[in-house]
């Protein structure tokens, strides 16, 4: 069962997450933070996954299990199917125009996900307490409403930029500064701070 770590239950006088106002539209794709991304990303060996705006402090995606995925024959590999929930949940800092980066990230693996599986992931923000930002996901088999797969609970903490800026390798760093899309949500976020 998750969610039972004491550093993933908001204390009490958490706060509601707030939707910024000039969040993406429900339904709205979202763009890849970083093309480069294993997770959100262009490259043929990531998960390719693709994240639009919810209702609220919520996102949806789907994440097609290709062969590339696999752990035991035939099934995705546990910590990929980790990955897509932590991408999903990422994907939230688009709602709230904030940066944060997973501090814990605890995972349930209900059943097996079989290759060519579509999942579809749901990730939305429970409750925000200074810097830190508690979200849930769940990640379910080949509909919206389908078997649940797997689920997590997550504890984001906001960053500045500096934050990639200081700890990011110079390569990449230099070549996302560089390119307008790239730094897009950096952008928009640091201007709420
Ligand atoms: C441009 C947008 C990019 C978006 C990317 C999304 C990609 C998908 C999400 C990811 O995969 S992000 C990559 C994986 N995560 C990391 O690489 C983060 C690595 N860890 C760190 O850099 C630091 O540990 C971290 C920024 C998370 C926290 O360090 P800080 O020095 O800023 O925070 P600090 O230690 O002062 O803690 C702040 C609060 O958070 C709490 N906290 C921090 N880490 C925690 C943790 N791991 N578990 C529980 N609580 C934690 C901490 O107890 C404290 O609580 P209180 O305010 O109540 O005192």
């Amino acid at each position: 069962m998750s969610g039972t770590t004491t550093a993933l239950k908001p204390p009490e006088d958490a706060r509601a997450p707030v939707r910024h106002p000039d969040a993406p539209a429900p339904g709205e794709l979202l763009d890849a933070h970083n093309h480069q991304c294993f997770g959100c990303g262009d490259q043929e060996s990531g998960l390719l996954l693709r994240a639009r705006a919810g209702e609220g402090v919520a996102v949806t995606a789907e994440f097609e299990v290709r062969p590339v995925h696999q752990g035991a024959p035939g099934l995705a590999h546990g910590g990929l199917l980790s990955a897509a929930l932590d991408e999903t949940l990422g994907a939230l800092n688009w709602m709230q125009r904030v940066i944060a980066v997973t501090g814990r990230l605890e995972t349930d693996f209900a059943r097996p996900v079989p290759v060519g599986t579509v999942l579809h992931l749901q990730a939305r923000v429970t409750a925000v307490h200074g810097r830190k930002i508690y979200c849930t996901a769940t990640g379910r088999i080949d509909a919206h409403d389908g078997p649940v797969a797997v689920r997590a609970d997550a504890l984001f903490i906001e960053v500045r930029v500096d934050h990639f800026i200081q700890n990011g390798r110079a390569e990449e760093i230099n070549a996302a500064i560089a390119d307008p899309d790239q730094a897009k949500l950096a952008r928009v976020c640091e201007v709420n701070q």
